[in-house]
């Protein structure tokens, strides 16, 4: 009674055979249109409630925070991401960057690029995502238990080599804190620990590389946004060796440049899902206790109110008058409340310091032979671009091709 409306579902699969997969923002979205800001779906007999518009997001996700942070029981992880592309092309560089940077923090560890954990991981993805269309639980269940046995390695050598007390990393911090609490009946275990590093490796590596597969793709092909990215870098760093976080309150539009692309690239268009907590009420729909609820982040980051420019790629979404960078509340790639990334710091600084390093010392062309540019993107429960090539020349210096 007084559930939000939405379209007739039929039984069993509810409103699925209704939504296409790999057209599912573009299909929640027209459904928007039809029934509201808030409305319902049922994935399979499962109800769903879908909020779109910043005003249904900050009203469930913030001001009703705790009601709206549950999490749905029984659904696949949605936090996979797509991956293709060979060695030399810009999509497992910064996999593998952002993959080792993850890695620094949880296992204390960079690999190699040939290493062979570092290539399981990536392959398991690569076939992860492929498969995302099709009937693909079973093989994605294959690919996490083959990283799950990789990381439970791990955790064995981390065991032997640790300091109790002098944690390098945060896989002996909760060892420490598992030792501490003993037999106390808590939460913390081997089992627990290996779960947790699994999720955190798919939630940190393919967000931020498929963010910056989306900033080269942006700053490639409007050179002029590049280049004053450029100007600014150079002024602010000077003969500094190295660009670090805070530099970045010096440089307004560098920062702006950043923003517009994480709007634009929407690369979780959906957040995780949440579900509710307790019966509760939201914008004069009752809404009970164990509700799927799908944050459509996707509607926020393009809503027309909000924005100067909703439709385009325009830096000034986060600039004033006066040149200074200005976040609008609509800025919510990371979601919002309680449930906000908890990522959302260390992807921050990733995608300022390695973008600043790359622009500092390389241009990106947009290759001669590579046609007109298709900013299109490939939808596989998270946003990506479509596979493109890296036209990269040494600032000042001659052309190391694409
Ligand atoms: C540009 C990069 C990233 C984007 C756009 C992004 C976005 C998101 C979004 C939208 C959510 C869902 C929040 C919700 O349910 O309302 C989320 C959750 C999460 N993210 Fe990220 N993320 C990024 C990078 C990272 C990184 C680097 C890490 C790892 C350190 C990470 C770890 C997590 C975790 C653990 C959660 C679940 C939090 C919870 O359940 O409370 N993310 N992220």
């Amino acid at each position: 009674k007084n559930f939000p409306p939405g379209p007739q579902p039929i039984p069993i699969f509810g409103n699925l055979l209704q939504l296409n997969l790999g057209k599912l923002v573009r299909d929640l979205k027209k459904l928007s249109e039809r029934y509201g800001k808030v409305y319902s779906i049922y994935l399979g007999r499962k109800p769903a409630v879908v909020l779109n518009g910043l005003q249904a997001m900050k009203e469930a996700l913030v001001t009703q925070s705790v009601e709206f942070a549950g999490r749905p029981k029984g659904l696949m992880i949605n936090h996979l991401l797509q991956n293709k592309g060979n060695a030399t092309d810009p999509q497992t560089l910064f996999h593998k960057a952002t993959f080792n940077i993850i890695c620094t923090v949880l296992v204390g560890t960079r690999f190699k690029h040939e290493d062979e954990f570092l290539q399981l991981n990536i392959r398991c993805i690569r076939e992860t995502t492929k498969t995302i269309n099709g009937p693909w639980a079973m093989k994605a269940f294959q690919n996490m238990n083959m990283i799950r046995k990789s990381l439970a390695d791990q955790v064995s050598q981390h065991k032997e080599s640790r300091v109790p007390g002098e944690p390098r990393d945060l896989t002996d911090c909760y060892l420490d804190e598992m030792e501490k609490r003993g037999d106390d009946g808590s939460s913390f275990s081997e089992n627990q620990l290996v779960f947790y590093l699994l999720d955190l490796f798919f939630a940190g590596t393919d967000t931020t590389s498929n963010t910056l597969l989306t900033a080269f793709l942006y700053l490639m092909t409007h050179p002029d946004v590049q280049e004053r990215c450029q100007k600014e870098i150079d002024k602010v760093l000077g003969e500094k060796m190295q660009v670090s976080f805070v530099d970045r309150h010096r440089m307004p539009y560098t920062q702006a440049v950043i923003h517009e692309v994480q709007r634009v690239a929407d690369t979780v268009p959906l957040a995780a899902f949440h579900a509710t907590t307790k019966d509760t009420r939201l914008m004069g729909y009752d809404i009970p206790k164990g509700t799927i609820i799908i944050p459509n982040l996707s509607s926020v980051l393009s809503e027309e109110t909000q924005w100067k420019f909703p439709h385009e790629f325009n830096p000034s979404n986060f600039l004033n008058d006066e040149g200074e960078f200005v976040k609008p509340e609509a800025f919510m790639p990371f979601s919002a409340g309680s449930r906000v990334c908890l990522g959302e710091g260390l992807a921050r600084m990733e995608l300022f310091l390695i973008l600043v390093t790359l622009l500092r010392r390389f241009k990106f062309i947009w290759p001669e032979d590579a046609g007109v540019p298709d900013y299109t993107p490939v939808f596989g429960l998270t946003h990506s671009p479509k596979h493109y090539r890296l036209g990269v020349r040494l600032r000042g210096s001659g052309d190391l091709g694409p």
